[in-house]
């Protein structure tokens, strides 16, 4: 495996890795948006651990891995879905749903930047077979590591979200080394700026596209964080974390689901830090994009219980170099820099924090503190 960086004409470091990675993202966002606005519950099956899976992941990690394999041939791919209960007899029709949607998302004529165009025909012939695509959902079973280059993606991020019409993310990120070099996140759901006004039930659905939604975050490290909408202008907007004197004015984003991230002890935290303004909750990695652009500032992610849960390198790779390169810092709730090269999970590492870069130590302090307090301080 190379290690070695690959660039385009912009002579940019990673160029060509950064355009593969908008087109296949902005691809499978607009499959999961498709499917979004025709969402069929009925097709939802139930994995082992309980969480709901549906056509949209399956069918947008098939897209994205075909991009990304036709690119990037020898490159491994830790995506979180695999093909075992597809394969199976009585996934027979959501086989036929994925193959017809997967395919329209390649066979779809979008604009795509000189680099990609030249292999753009390798995949976008729209006419993959079931197998192929079944194959390509499959390579996402890299075991990951921490030598040379791999992909991390997450077809569909906040599932729950996904399925309840709130926020979700398709995410990707070139990991090398067990550094994060590249992330796209696309959020279908979430608006182009802070300012517009935030979508209310039932603004989603069939028909009710709104032309502000679904925003495109872009980052390679060094390069510093972008925005653009997913859908339309290509026009990229840089984006930085917000100003704030003192961490009493901040605000925080958690995961709305309790059982992901301690709201207790997140509130706690919050407590000592000064902060008063109730938290934003908000599902996947669109929390890390929202402090990025300053819609926020500190993300806590702190570990439920025992603490024993290994947050997956897919929930986090390409939010956190975002955050990172939007002027924040991104580590543990011990302070340790997040490690992507320990295989599929964050072995190394328990719960999240991400906050600008002069307030983290702040932060970490209080959640230490916050943590000693429940009996928790040996997490
Ligand atoms: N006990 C747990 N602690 C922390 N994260 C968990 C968890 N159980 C599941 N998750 C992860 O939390 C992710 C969603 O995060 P959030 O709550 O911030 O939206 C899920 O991603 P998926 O939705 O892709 O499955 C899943 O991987
Ligand atoms: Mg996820």
């Amino acid at each position: 495996m190379s290690s070695t960086t690959t660039s385009s004409s912009s002579g940019l470091p990673y160029a060509l890795e950064r355009s593969v990675a908008i087109s296949a993202v902005t691809r499978a966002c607009s499959l999961t948006d498709k499917v979004f606005r025709n969402l069929v519950a009925a097709d939802t099956i139930t994995k082992k651990d309980k969480s709901p899976v549906t056509v949209g992941d399956y069918s947008a990690q098939a897209v994205v891995n075909t991009i990304i394999g036709s690119h990037f041939p020898t490159d491994p791919i830790v995506g979180e879905e695999d093909s075992k209960d597809l394969r199976k007899e009585e996934a027979k029709s959501l086989r036929d749903q994925i193959v017809q949607l997967a395919n329209e998302a390649l066979g779809d004529p979008a604009k795509e930047c000189p680099s990609v165009q030249v292999l753009a025909e390798k995949w976008n012939s729209g006419d993959l077979s079931e197998e192929q695509l079944l194959s390509a959902i499959d390579r996402g079973n890299s075991e990951g590591g921490s030598k040379g280059r791999m992909w991390a993606l997450d077809p569909i991020d906040g599932t729950k979200g996904f399925l309840r019409g709130g926020q979700y993310a398709v995410c990707l990120a070139l990991i090398v080394d067990g550094e994060v070099q590249v992330g796209v996140m696309g959020c279908p759901n979430l608006p182009h700026d802070a300012s517009s006004p935030k979508p209310k039930e039932g603004e989603f659905g069939a028909g009710a596209k709104r032309d502000d939604l679904g925003t495109l975050f872009i980052t390679v490290k060094g390069q510093g964080a972008f925005s653009r909408p997913i859908f339309g202008s290509e026009v990229e907007t840089r984006i930085s974390m917000r100003s704030i004197s003192n961490l009493g004015e901040a605000s925080f984003c958690e995961s709305v689901e309790a059982g992901h991230s301690s709201h207790g002890t997140n509130a706690r935290i919050a407590e000592l830090l000064g902060i008063t303004s109730a938290s934003v909750r908000m599902d996947s990695q669109a929390k890390y994009a929202s402090i990025a652009r300053g819609d926020g500032d500190v993300y806590l992610r702190l570990p439920v219980g025992d603490g024993s849960y290994q947050e997956k390198i897919w929930d986090h790779a390409s939010g956190a170099l975002l955050v990172a390169e939007a002027g924040g810092q991104v580590s543990d709730i011990r302070g340790r820099p997040l490690d992507f090269g320990q295989g599929r999970t964050l072995r190394n590492n328990k719960g999240v924090v991400a906050a600008k870069k002069e307030m983290h130590g702040q932060v970490i302090k209080a959640v230490g503190q916050a943590l000693e307090e429940e009996g928790r301080g040996h997490l």
